[in-house]
């Protein structure tokens, strides 16, 4: 079993190879074997977190018929508010508990036409941001921006680790998606049903996800090999970054998108914000050259990012 690893992204910043190459070795090494990393110095500011906490505290504290108001299911584009135990992760489950709010790419100061909003696949369109929850929405979109631009610079280091040229992903990524979530788990305290946990075992969709989760509050695990879960903690100044299908499918398996859930038995709620980064929804799904051979053939059908995502989605929502 491999401890999941940790990746020190400052090394990102140096230009010299060797220390780039390293970085990118102990990458490839975590996403074969674990498909879930740690990032250090990932360069999202401290206060950036602290706001996009707070908000996401002020707006779960709401009355539940306000946020009702902007349920994801009165939207066509996947966005806006989930209540608890109306998605379910895990077709084996009853409902996952927690909690969330979703929204995608938007310009922090609005502009009359945002060409990337438009050209955003199945997440096309306006956010739906809810009324009375002053700072909300600024204070979501600069983390949503900041971990965007988090994304942009693994890209480049996941090519370096398929040994590919590093900008083998930049005509690729212009116009990115990136699904953000905000996440609100109660507690479960004593008896809980395994099959209405925290959010049920899953893999994500995309390239890969962006994972801040609450300090000293233990709620995710990850599957290993072996079947078993084990604990992915939260380790302070870090954030966890895991693969998802999309990767998956780019390298044939080769990295692994990990099965994850999560299940807050400790007492207290927990808070959580993934974001989920993948290519532009134009771009077809096909396998790296290096990642098919004749002991691995192709596994997986190609389509484009678009479609997948769609098909996902409506899975997940049923709509
Ligand atoms: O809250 C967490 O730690 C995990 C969330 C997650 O797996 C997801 O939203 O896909
Ligand atoms: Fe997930």
């Amino acid at each position: 079993m491999y401890a999941l690893s940790y990746s020190d992204l400052k090394d990102i910043a140096h230009t010299d190879a060797a220390s780039r190459r390293a970085l990118a070795d102990a990458v490839r090494d975590a996403c074969i074997h674990v498909g879930f990393l740690y990032v250090k110095n990932h360069g999202i500011p401290e206060p950036v977190i602290d706001n996009a906490l707070a908000a996401s505290k002020r707006f779960f504290s709401l009355p539940n018929e306000q946020k009702a108001e902007i349920d994801i299911r009165k939207t066509a584009n996947y966005k806006g508010y989930t209540a608890l135990l109306s998605s379910n992760n895990d077709p084996d489950n009853a409902g996952d508990m927690h909690e969330g709010f979703e929204f995608g790419w938007e310009e922090i100061r609005p502009k009359g036409f945002d060409e990337k909003r438009a050209n955003d696949g199945a997440m096309a369109g306006a956010n739906v941001w809810p009324q009375d929850v002053p700072g909300f929405r600024e204070d979501v979109l600069t983390y949503y921006h900041a971990a965007v631009d988090l994304g942009k610079k693994l890209f480049p280091l996941f090519a370096l680790a398929l040994n590919l040229p590093e900008d083998f992903f930049d005509n690729k990524t212009k116009n990115s998606a990136a699904i953000m979530r905000v996440l609100h788990y109660p507690p479960q305290t004593g008896h809980v049903d395994d099959r209405v946990i925290g959010i049920g075992a899953h893999t994500d969709f995309e390239c890969f996800t962006i994972l801040w989760q609450e300090p000293e509050i233990q709620a995710l695990q990850v599957l290993n090999t072996q079947k078993q879960w084990i604990d992915a903690p939260p380790i302070p100044g870090t954030l966890v970054v895991n693969l998802g299908d999309q990767f998956a499918r780019w390298t044939n398996d080769v990295f692994k998108s990990t099965i994850h859930r999560a299940i807050n038995r400790t007492g207290v709620r927990r808070y959580s914000i993934p974001l989920f980064f993948g290519t532009d929804y134009d771009v077809k799904l096909e396998p790296i050259t290096s990642c098919i051979s004749p002991e691995r053939p192709a596994k997986y059908e190609v389509v484009t990012a678009g479609d997948y995502v769609q098909q996902r989605l409506k899975a997940a929502y049923g709509h």
